[in-house]
C-alpha cells in the first residue's frame, strides 16, 4: 500500500489522533492540515478565525490540502470542514485513499469539551451547531470516503487496528 491516507471528519472523530498513529504503523509522513496552517500563519485557528475569519481559515486550508496531497505516501488528517470545498473534495478523492472517521454528536461533544481550540464550538449550544455541521457535511464525507469507520465506544488502537485491515483489503 503505497497510496496516501486521508482522514476526514467531524469534530471530536479522532483524526488528529489516529492519523499520528496509522502513520507510524505504516511508516508514512504525517500532517495534520490544521498544524500546518497554524505553523505558516505563526498563530492558532482561534486567532486566524478571529483576525481573517472562517473565509480566510478556508483559502489556507485549500492551498494547504492541494499542496499536501500531492505528495506520496503521508497519513493527512484534515479538519472537519475540509470538505466543504468542492475542490479540496476532488484533491482528496482523486490522490489517495479517503478515510471517513465517523462518531456521534455525543462522543464529539465529550471528546471537543475542554479544548478551547475549535471556534466554531465556543457557542452557547455546541450541541445544535454539531448536529446542524452533520446534516450539512455527512453527505459531503460520504461522497468522497473510500472506507468508512465508526470510532463510537472504540479505543484508537482498536479503530487502527481495523483500518489497516481495511485498507489491506484495498
Ligand atoms: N476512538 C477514540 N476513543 C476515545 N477518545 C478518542 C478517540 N479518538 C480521539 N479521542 C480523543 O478525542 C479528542 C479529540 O480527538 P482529535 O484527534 O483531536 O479529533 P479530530 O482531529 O477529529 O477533531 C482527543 O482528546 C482524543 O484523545
Ligand atoms: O469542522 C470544522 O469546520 C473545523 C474543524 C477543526 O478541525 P478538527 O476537525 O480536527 O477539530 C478546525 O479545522 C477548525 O476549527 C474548523
Ligand atoms: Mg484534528
Amino acid at each position: 500500500m503505497t497510496q496516501s491516507v486521508f482522514l476526514i471528519g467531524p469534530m471530536g472523530a479522532g483524526k488528529s489522533t489516529i492519523g499520528r498513529l496509522l502513520s507510524q504503523e505504516l511508516k508514512f509522513e504525517f500532517y495534520d492540515s490544521d498544524k500546518v496552517i497554524e505553523d505558516r500563519c505563526g498563530a492558532d485557528i482561534p486567532w486566524i478565525f478571529d483576525k481573517e475569519g472562517e473565509a480566510g481559515f478556508r483559502e489556507r486550508e485549500e492551498s494547504v490540502i492541494d499542496e499536501l496531497t500531492q505528495q506520496k505516501g503521508i497519513v493527512l488528517s484534515t479538519g472537519g470542514g475540509a470538505v466543504l470545498r468542492a475542490e479540496n473534495r476532488q484533491h482528496l478523492a482523486s490522490r489517495g485513499t479517503v478515510i471517513y472517521l465517523c462518531t456521534s454528536v455525543e462522543q464529539q461533544l465529550a471528546r471537543t469539551a475542554r479544548d478551547r481550540n475549535r471556534p466554531l464550538l465556543q457557542t452557547a449550544n455546541p450541541e445544535a451547531v454539531l448536529r446542524k455541521l452533520f446534516e450539512e457535511r455527512d453527505p459531503l464525507y460520504r461522497s468522497v470516503a473510500d472506507i468508512i469507520i465508526e470510532t463510537d465506544q472504540r479505543n484508537p488502537r482498536w479503530v487502527i487496528q481495523d483500518l489497516k485491515k481495511r485498507l489491506e483489503g484495498e
